[in-house]
């Protein structure tokens, strides 16, 4: 599913205005009167009554206006409160605001201080507040008395139902602009917001419902938009084939653990296997050995020299062996940064020509060279700490600029990205970004990112290549993670319990 700009929004609105001859007083009618759908829907659930209704200046409080022409014609007692001076509303939002006047809804101006007390009261006796105040078009910090407002709404604790986008969110990036509207839910029109698909923007949205207001969606086709939502049409599984055998489902080989992680090891092997690649080849160090063999019993370990119970530089030669053995390697689960792992990791990837998933302690040892990585078909899956490493950018700073990251990242190395966070955000530069709305927060829990490693290189050698690689792995792994947690609960999910449900999901 397509994610939009402001910008884009705007110009998928021109092309419907301009070139196709939809005018767009209908938009914003068929916009209003989808949000008095959902604004009915829950006020008759709750066999309530009285709707406040507070509007900006531009189309987003238009669309308010229409909103409270449909509630009202149904019978809810509605209070319209334009934050602006009527004599600056135009156009499309003109008209309607005309309309509700000309019908006697009720519609007062908000401009001072002094009239923030009568709101404050209105909203307390209210059942519902629609919040129309900004929607695309917020262009600055929210400041004045619409900050008052928005904490008035957002200390009422009364359903808030936002158009398009919570007021003071920034729809190109989800940062709160000053202060944002906390809604429980957000009618967003036509096409997903980019700053309601990500962090802090998430949080402020409640449940998102995209609605139809009558643009084409393959409108969207006319513009160079590179963000999407993953949905279950982009990771549809082939079926397999009657006539074939485990040679066709790819090999791959994973270098992972240390003396004091095994376990990271075995998720990993473990969910490549599970995700359906045909042969998963496991080197751990010598030392290790031993107990990985007699506990996996799909897997082939081998035990490659070793140094206190890591890899080293000795080990690397064995490394490229095995690996001209394989279609792609996964690199990094429990190596730990101990000892030569660094070096060894380093010189893997300098001598190795297949495709690469590097996770964990493989992306801990390049974090000071990530230049080596330019120009190797390379997958990443850093968590926020460790692409902060990488990016040298701090965390605070990747959370609340996950896409100006992303892509900087992307364009500077030419890799593919999986940066994991509880809304995954999946890239390279060609390919566009990917974001990734399955999972729980019971999958903060270690040996999650093990797994999810697991699954991508496992669909990596079932001819998927980079981005669909990783949406694949990304998705289902969310997916299991959904599932497990149905049974378990958030708090007692493991790793395991997410491995236990990779085929169900997948089945799903
Ligand atoms: N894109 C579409 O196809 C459609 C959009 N519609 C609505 O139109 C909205 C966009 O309308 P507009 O472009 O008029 O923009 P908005 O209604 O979001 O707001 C723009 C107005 O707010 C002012 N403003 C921006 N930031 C401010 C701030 N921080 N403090 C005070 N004032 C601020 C601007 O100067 C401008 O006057 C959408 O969000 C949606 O709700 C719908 O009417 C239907 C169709
Ligand atoms: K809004």
């Amino acid at each position: 599913m397509k994610i939009v700009s402001n910008g884009e929004m705007r110009e998928i609105e021109s092309i419907a205005i301009n070139s196709l001859g939809i005018p767009s007083v209908c938009l914003m009618e068929n916009a209003g009167r989808v949000v008095a759908e959902h604004a009915s829907e829950y006020l008759f659930s709750c066999k309530r009554n009285n709707v406040v209704i507070l509007c900006g200046k531009g189309n987003n409080g238009g669309d308010g206006f229409v909103a409270a022409r449909y509630l009202f014609n149904r019978g809810f007692d509605v209070k319209v409160f334009v934050v602006s001076s009527i004599g600056l509303i135009s156009g499309d939002a003109k008209k309607n605001l005309d309309i509700i006047i000309n019908m006697g809804i009720y519609v007062a101006e908000i401009l001072q201080k002094e009239q923030l007390k009568f709101l404050e009261k209105s909203i307390k006796e209210s059942d519902l507040v629609i919040d129309a105040l900004y929607g695309t078009g917020l262009d600055r910090e929210v400041s004045g008395i619409s900050r008052d407002i928005i904490d008035i709404v957002n200390g009422s604790g009364k359903y808030v139902i936002s158009v398009d986008i919570p007021s003071g969110i920034n729809g190109d990036n989800g940062h709160v602009e000053g202060c944002a509207i906390k809604a429980n839910a957000t009618i967003t029109m036509q096409f997903l917001k980019k700053g309601i698909a990500v962090y802090p923007g998430v949080d402020y949205a409640g449940k998102v419902v995209v609605a139809d207001i009558g643009i084409p969606n393959n409108l969207v086709d006319n513009i160079k938009c590179r963000y999407n939502m993953i949905s279950q049409d982009d990771v549809a599984l082939p079926k397999r084939m009657r006539n074939t055998h485990k040679g066709d489902y790819g090999k791959l080989l994973i270098v992972a653990g240390s003396k004091d992680m095994t376990g990271a090891a075995a998720l990993c092997a473990m969910s490549a296997i599970k995700t359906g690649c045909g042969i998963v080849k496991l080197a751990v160090p010598k030392a290790i050995q031993g107990i990985m063999q007699s506990s996996l019993k799909e897997i082939i370990t081998y035990g490659l020299n070793d140094k206190d119970g890591a890899f080293y530089l000795g080990s690397v030669g064995e490394i490229l062996e095995l690996a001209n053995t394989v279609d792609a390697v996964a690199i990094g689960p429990g190596l730990t940064c101990s000892g030569d792992v660094k070096e060894f990791v380093k010189e893997v990837i300098l001598r190795l020509e297949k495709p690469l998933v590097l996770d964990a302690d493989a992306l801990n040892a390049i974090s000071d060279s990530v230049d080596m990585i330019i120009g190797k078909d390379v997958i990443l899956t850093p968590h926020m700490g460790e692409m902060s490493r990488l990016s040298g950018v701090s965390v605070d700073d990747i959370n609340n600029n996950i896409y100006e990251t992303v892509e900087k990242f992307i364009s500077k190395y030419k890799v593919t990205l999986v940066l994991k966070g509880s809304r995954t955000v999946i890239g390279n530069d060609t390919e566009g970004i990917y974001i990734n709305c399955t999972g729980n927060p019971g999958m903060a829990t270690a040996g999650s990112g093990d797994v999810l490693t697991g699954m991508i290189s496992s669909f990596l050698v079932q001819r998927l290549k980079g981005v669909k690689a990783a949406i694949y792995g990304v998705y289902y792994h969310g997916k299991a993670g959904d599932m497990a947690s149905e049974k378990y609960g958030e708090y007692g999910l493991t790793a395991t319990n997410i491995l236990e449900y990779i085929p169900y999901a997948m089945k799903m």
